[in-house]
């Protein structure tokens, strides 16, 4: 696989670069709420800066349904990647349309231009390879046939995507830094991680994160699971789970995975559930087989953070992604910061990972160096370590 290093070895000045970027910030309306992910590319972005290319970032935001959506605009990253480098950035309006032409031949050497949201085009996420293959030939119109392209969004290097996938396919590819350095410490996770090994998984991407589960519970000695995933779980186990996350087509995989799991899969005993989804209102901690119908659960309960705590507390090595519960509002918070600071308070080797879970752990001001490592990347990471190709990252061995 060729390296950024590569590139820039080969002489960049003046060369358009296109970079996939995960720009994928939490937002509270236009505000950034962790910028974490902006952060991590600037080394990629900095480096083809300082080498005089014409820098064209490329980036999703959320999961808009193939059409502009104002509220999932890249305008609020692209103004805050342009205070950290302290430079002017325009953000084409489109993706591959007149806008975005314009925008990239007016760029000079050493500067750097964002194309909106991609997924503001359907082909960028369809099924079908034509489809993708048609929208990576009209960026190639864009930044040139002669361009360059370097992939740094590892948190969607699992997406078979046309930013991400056909793109690479059609100009000479490179790995960012960021895509170097994740893959490089993740690594470390699949040749064999000292024992015990814990995984805790949460977060609201449910039906993409259960497959995930039967790859690594072979892999794994400990397997906790909160956050919105753990309500199918608790259904298949015979709990009723009111209008909590649930993901009614899993419950029998969920079951199956009980019954072969033994003791490995760790589920909540106690919920904190709600009867909205807002900070305003009534909250009450039940037992999981407490959950009446009308409320729903929004973060792990005490006892069950405890006894996260404490399986943390013991393992050698630890992978966690997706937050324990809605942590963004301060009531659901606790459960998260008490996991996260379990984490952060052993000496294990410890990687988090996912978009919101990293958020997380800067947000409710837990101590980063905690971990070993905080990745960009949630799906990518745990599709990574079940030792699944990621299409990203595969196409760049090419
Ligand atoms: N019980 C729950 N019900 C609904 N949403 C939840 C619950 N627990 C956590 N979440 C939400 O999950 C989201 C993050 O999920 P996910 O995208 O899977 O994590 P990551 O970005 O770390 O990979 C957060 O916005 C959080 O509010
Ligand atoms: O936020 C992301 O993934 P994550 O929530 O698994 O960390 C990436 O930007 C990928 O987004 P997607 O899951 O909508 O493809």
């Amino acid at each position: 696989m060729h390296t950024l290093d590569d590139l820039l070895a080969t002489g960049v000045a003046g060369r358009t670069v296109l970079v996939r970027a995960d720009l994928n910030v939490p937002l509270d309306g236009d505000v950034i709420t962790d910028d974490g992910r902006i952060r991590a590319c600037l080394p990629t972005v900095r480096a083809l800066i300082a080498g005089g290319a014409k820098v064209v970032v490329t980036a999703h935001l959320g999961r808009p349904k193939g059409a502009p959506e104002p509220k999932y605009s890249l305008a609020p990253a692209a103004a805050r990647m342009a205070e950290l480098l302290e430079t002017d950035i325009p953000l084409a309006k489109d993706f591959v349309g007149p806008s975005a032409a314009e925008t990239v031949a007016a760029l000079g050497n050493g500067q750097v231009a964002i194309l909106e949201n991609v997924r503001f085009d359907a082909r960028e996420t369809s099924k079908d390879a034509a489809e993708r293959g048609a929208l990576a030939d009209d960026l190639v119109a864009v930044v040139g046939s002669d361009a360059a392209f370097v992939s740094d969004g590892f948190g969607v290097v699992h997406r078979k995507q046309a930013s991400v996938y056909e793109i690479a396919q059609r100009l000479p590819h490179y790995a960012g830094y960021l895509v170097s350095t994740e893959t490089a410490v993740l690594k470390k996770l699949t040749v064999d991680p000292d024992r015990p090994y814990a995984v805790i998984l949460g977060g609201s991407k449910v039906s993409d994160k259960l497959g995930v589960i039967t790859a690594l519970l072979p892999q794994v000695d400990k397997l906790l699971i909160g956050g919105g995933m753990a309500f199918t779980f608790l259904a298949a186990q015979g709990f009723g789970v009111g209008s909590s996350l649930l993901q009614e087509d899993q419950i029998q995989t969920c079951k199956d995975l009980l019954a072969h799991a033994g003791d490995k899969i760790v589920l909540p005993t106690d919920v904190v559930v709600a009867d909205a989804f807002s900070a305003d209102a009534a909250v009450k901690t039940v037992g999981v087989d407490g959950i009446e119908d009308g409320w729903m659960g929004l973060d792990i309960g005490p006892s069950s953070a405890a006894n996260f705590a404490e399986v943390v507390s013991g393992a050698a090595t630890v992978f966690w992604n997706g937050p324990m519960g809605v942590f963004e509002l301060a009531p659901f918070a606790a459960g998260t910061k008490a996991v996260a600071e379990a984490i952060a308070a052993s000496p294990s080797f410890s990687v988090v990972g996912g978009g919101d879970s990293a958020a997380a752990v800067r947000t409710l001001c837990v101590d980063e160096a905690g971990f070993t490592h905080i990745s960009t990347g949630g799906g990518a990471s745990l599709e990574y370590l079940e030792g699944k190709e990621l299409p990203g990252i595969a196409v760049l061995e090419d």
